[in-house]
């Protein structure tokens, strides 16, 4: 790993952890009743601070806010799910000793939810939760998720692409000194990637089913994924 690329990681590792949920969002989780509204209004919290987090995450990944404004908001809109996808699974894998990661999937389990969303979403946890990532390959991992070139309206693609091929080619030597007892574990890695975006398709049904049953999102979570 070059002096650059290390200096890239740090950067990157610096971002994703000073952007966390605010402990007032994580604390309302353990303290507020259970019932389906008070969950359901609990998770609009999280997933709009998630976004808030996400927004300033992405602003630190270098090279980022040298691409073309309308890009940006693009790869955000596009990749905003994913991020929080894997955020979350990032959080709940790890067992808190706060009980944080249990009563936010009781909470999850009780908001309203169908089914059918329930199972692949806790099958992606566990399957993020087995491959015990570092900080850094979560946070590169993250990364490479946003800076994902095919997402819609995104205009000069290869400039993106070159930015997203920066990452993949550090986190793949990262995995090869982290792992070494592991040559497939970038390829693992890489595969989660595949099963985020099955997570995307089931969200936007997700989001419809709470629609429909006349629940309220906020401003911020009906803009980044275009609910009116
Ligand atoms: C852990 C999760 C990623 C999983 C369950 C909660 C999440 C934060 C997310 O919730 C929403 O997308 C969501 C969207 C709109 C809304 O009003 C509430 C939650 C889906």
């Amino acid at each position: 790993i070059t002096k650059e690329q290390r200096a890239l990681i740090k950067a990157i590792l610096d971002a994703y952890n000073r952007h966390q949920i605010p402990q007032d969002v994580t604390k309302k989780l353990l303290q507020e009743q259970y019932s389906a509204e008070e969950n359901f209004l609990l998770l609009t919290e999280v997933a709009t601070s998630q976004v808030q987090v996400l927004v300033e995450f992405t602003k630190n990944i270098p090279g980022f806010l040298s691409l073309d404004r309308e890009d940006q908001i693009a790869l955000l809109k596009g990749s905003a799910v994913e991020a929080m996808f894997l955020r979350s699974a990032q959080v709940l894998s790890e067992k808190k000793p706060s009980g944080y990661t249990e009563v936010l999937e009781e909470r999850i389990r009780k908001s309203g939810m169908s089914e059918e969303f329930m199972t692949p979403m806790f099958n992606f946890y566990k399957s993020i939760g087995e491959l015990h990532m570092t900080q850094e390959e979560q946070a590169l991992l993250t990364t490479i998720t946003i800076l994902t070139p095919d997402r819609p309206y995104v205009k000069s693609h290869e400039a993106v692409e070159r930015l997203q091929e920066t990452m993949l080619d550090v986190l793949r030597k990262l995995c090869v000194l982290q792992h070494p007892q592991e040559p497939q574990y970038f390829a693992r890695l890489l595969g989660r990637l595949t099963e985020l975006r099955t997570l995307h398709h089931y969200h936007v049904e997700m989001l419809t089913s709470w629609k429909t049953n006349d629940h309220k999102f906020t401003p911020l979570l009906c803009e980044i994924w275009d609910v009116q």
